[in-house]
């Protein structure tokens, strides 16, 4: 039995839904279907989840208008038509959506997570009227009734080890099951969303929960490439990744797979195979455990902007026990999590997301660190982006460093900072935001020179 998530791209108007119909159908095998909202139809449109989260906050901010709401509905209207389903459900989805707005409406935070979650509810609901449509038995799972317990965190679930004995239960069913992807219920009763993206960790959960014999992930790309498309013109594809390798990759800017998503399935040792709806005669990228290194030491190449460093200098540093600890300390206090620490003798450096210093947290941060830890200086480097170098092979390879270290120089990039974790399967550089493309350009010619 395969689990197979079609993610927004795959599920974003009618002739989607008629490829996604036909690939489902086209393998028996394809028995548990985990659904995303509709993506994107071409370019410049907007994903349902992004109008669903603006429609949240107007009514958050008292300008709800009518015209918003009409719009998300209207997304799955145009399905429901030219699929020709049955028109109650237009009624239907629009009464469950003004529900949750009067449920929730004076509660930003759960207002936000029911909205989001309604967008993977609503098209998984119209997914199994169309299976349903085409002859076949399929029911609609809600995850509630698939056992997705999940924490409380709005917009940041974590799945509870005890959801997986729940999944598992799915097993007798014999219909084809369709689940809305991207949340789960608390045990306080309320929808939690994974972050965004987050349909993909549905989809590994069922499948971990399921013991399923594959993991499909359809998208809208023939592959995982080496380098991502939008950095690099028809990088190469790639065969085979392991779940450590994709896992670094997808946390560093590979966006086609959740990093979160690697986890259920790797303790199970499940596949993920991640394929095209577009075409799904292509081969697309198999994850798995090992896989043959074939002598080449890198398998990719990711890159994330928008970092910033926070520089902390202080004489005799190294003497002072319990400084890196109360540093973090007052990040852990203000909820700031931390990428990487790189130190020297009498300054160490916090590198973060930009995005975690916003509305007033810059100001009061660096005024509790010179206050607290008394330092001599702090300042922040902004703007950074971070380039990670994934391979299995790096550990027995020698050299790596110095070719990622002379392409970066013949980009004219300055490496602002390095760090290699102790698995030996990835190596960062810290780079200007400004250069990264060029620096990933010329770092995939140095690895891949063949293309
Ligand atoms: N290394 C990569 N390989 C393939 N696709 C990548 C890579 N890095 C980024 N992407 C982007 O990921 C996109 C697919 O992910 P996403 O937009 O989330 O699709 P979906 O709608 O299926 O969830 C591709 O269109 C591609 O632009
Ligand atoms: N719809 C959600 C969850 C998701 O996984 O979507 P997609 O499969 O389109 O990346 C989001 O946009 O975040």
């Amino acid at each position: 039995m395969k689990v197979v998530k079609f993610g927004g791209s795959s599920v974003a108007s009618a002739e989607q839904y008629k490829k996604a119909g036909s690939i489902i159908l086209s393998d028996h095998a394809r028995k548990v279907i985990v659904v995303s909202a509709p993506g994107k139809r071409f370019d410049g449109d907007e994903k349902t989840t992004d109008l669903l989260i603006k429609l949240a906050q107007t009514v958050q901010n008292g300008s709800y208008n009518e015209k918003l709401f009409k719009a998300v509905l209207e997304r799955y209207n145009e399905i429901i038509e030219e699929l020709g389903l049955d028109e109650h459900l237009k009624g239907q989805l629009e009464g469950n959506l003004r529900e949750l707005i009067s449920l929730y409406g004076e509660d930003k935070d759960r207002l936000l997570d029911a909205l989001k979650s309604s967008g993977e509810d609503m098209n998984a609901r119209l997914m199994t009227s169309y299976l349903q449509s085409l002859g076949h038995k399929a029911s609609y799972v809600s995850p509630k009734e698939a056992g997705m317990i999940v924490t409380d965190e709005p917009g940041n679930a974590q799945i509870l080890p005890e959801a997986y004995e729940r999944i598992a239960q799915l097993r007798t069913r014999e219909e084809i099951l369709v689940i809305p992807g991207f949340f789960g219920y608390s045990y306080q009763g309320n929808i939690v969303t994974f972050p965004r993206g987050g349909s993909d960790i549905t989809g590994s959960i069922i499948a971990a929960g399921m013991d399923a014999e594959e993991y499909e992930n359809f998208t809208d790309v023939d592959s995982v490439y080496c380098v991502s498309p939008k950095m690099v013109d028809k990088p190469c594809e790639l065969k085979e990744i392991t779940y450590r390798e994709m896992r670094e990759l997808a946390y560093s800017g590979f966006s086609v797979f959740h990093d979160e998503a690697l986890q259920p399935v790797f303790q199970k040792g499940i596949p993920v195979r991640v394929k095209n709806t577009n075409r799904p005669e292509a081969a697309g990228t198999r994850i798995v455990l090992e896989r043959e290194l074939n002598g080449q030491p890198v398998i990719g190449i990711a890159s994330d902007t928008d970092f910033c460093s926070v520089n902390i200098t202080k004489y005799l540093m190294n003497r002072e026990l319990g400084f890196g600890r109360r540093l973090l300390a007052i990040l852990e206090d203000e909820g700031i999590s931390y990428e990487h620490t790189p130190s020297g003798i009498d300054n160490l450096s916090v590198i973060l997301r930009s995005h975690q210093l916003e509305n007033g947290k810059e100001e009061r941060v660096l005024d509790r660190i010179k206050k607290e830890l008394d330092v001599d200086d702090i300042n922040i480097e902004r703007n950074l982006a971070m380039i990670m170098v994934v391979g299995e092979g790096m550990k027995h390879a020698v050299g790596v460093a110095s070719k990622a270290a002379q392409a970066l120089a013949d980009s004219g990039s300055n490496i602002k900072m390095i760090n290699q974790g102790s698995s030996e399967v990835s190596m960062m550089f810290g780079v200007d935001g400004a250069s990264v493309v060029n620096a990933v350009n010329h770092l995939y010619r140095a690895y891949f020179p063949e293309k």
